[in-house]
């Protein structure tokens, strides 16, 4: 036993939130770093959520973007709490608090795709906002059917229900902004600034699924390299898990901000804005009037900008 090394505990480690109720007790094994934290990665790495919801709500409102994208930050912002107490207790009632927001959460960008999908459809490049009411009745719609779900999930306990539901949301969240992308943004630059965006994205949350399976599946061999090999703390790096969290939060984040800069361009007002990719990778809308204070390209890799005012490369628009 060294400060800087040290085993696994031999035997299961009884933790100060008692007995696990959720459905899910993930690979990570229980209360060995902290007595108060079932598991330690798990509950950390929900940090990546937190802060991009937090970014992500505070660019929307420093845009003075439409409501629904404060909404959809408040809601990421909630699955991340939620996601957190869920690992550190591994209470059943925290897993709804987490499981449950993410479907809700889900609906927002879902109704908004969908709206702006049947004005695309419907009136072309005049960007015509879909009438007030049919904007409800999609919304009621989309509302009913993931709370029935819900609630459907609430009494059978089947995670299945849950985990196909959010995938479809994410499919469907995907492939509609793919295609709006692709029949209606005309700009050569804004349409490979949000392929390469949601492309990122997609790599990132898919590579993230991919993570959380071998989590699930393969979790004897994890346990067998973190004890026989790698031991604590270094142990705590390989939770395929944790890594789903981040790879997730991050892929997520791309997306929010693709979602945002669509929106703008099929609301005809892209040009109070400029897409830009702080330090050439992370993508960021900014509204004309505030300057990044870090540097950014104008493309994914792209060279750095000389001059480091919005207002200088809208005029070259
Ligand atoms: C795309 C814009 C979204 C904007 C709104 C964000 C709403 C919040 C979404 C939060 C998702 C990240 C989940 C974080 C919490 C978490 O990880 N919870 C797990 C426990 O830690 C819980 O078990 C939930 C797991 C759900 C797993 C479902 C996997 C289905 C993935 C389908 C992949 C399809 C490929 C899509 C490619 C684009």
């Amino acid at each position: 036993m060294g400060i800087f090394r040290w085993n696994y505990p031999e035997s299961s480690v009884p933790g100060f939130w008692g007995e696990t109720t959720s459905t899910i007790d993930w690979c990570e094994e229980n209360y060995v770093v902290s007595p108060y934290v079932a598991e330690w990665t798990n509950t950390l790495t929900n940090i990546v959520f937190i802060l991009s919801a937090i970014y992500t709500t505070y660019s929307a409102y420093k845009n003075r973007l439409e409501k629904r994208f404060l909404l959809i930050g408040f809601g990421y912002g909630l699955v991340g709490v939620g996601s957190c107490l869920f690992h550190m207790t591994l209470k059943y009632r925290f897993q709804l608090l987490d499981e449950l927001p993410m479907i809700y959460a889900m609906c927002i960008p879902t109704w908004s795709l969908l709206c702006e999908a049947k004005e695309a459809l419907l009136n072309g490049d005049n960007h015509k906002k879909v009438p007030l009411f049919e904007q409800i009745v999609f919304g009621i719609i989309i509302a009913l059917a993931v709370t029935t779900a819900s609630i459907l999930y609430v009494i059978f306990k089947n995670v299945d229900i849950h985990q196909i539901l959010f995938g479809v949301q994410i499919v469907v969240v995907a492939a509609a902004a793919g295609s709006l992308t692709y029949r209606y943004v005309h700009d050569p630059l804004a349409k490979r600034n949000l392929k390469a965006s949601m492309a990122l994205g997609a790599i990132l949350f898919l590579s993230g699924y991919v993570s959380w399976l071998l989590d699930i599946h393969f979790c004897s061999f994890w346990v067998h390299i973190r004890r026989s090999i790698l031991a604590l703390p270094l142990g705590v790096l390989l939770e395929p898990h944790g890594w789903w969290h981040i790879l997730t939060g991050m892929g997520i984040y791309f997306y929010i901000v693709s979602l945002e800069y669509l929106r703008v361009i099929t609301l005809n007002i892209s040009s109070d804005y400029l897409f830009i990719w702080r330090w050439k990778v992370f993508p960021e809308l900014i509204r004309v009037g505030h300057n990044p204070s870090t540097r950014y390209s104008l493309e994914l890799f792209g060279s750095y900008v000389e001059d480091q005012s919005v207002e200088a490369h809208k005029k070259r628009e």
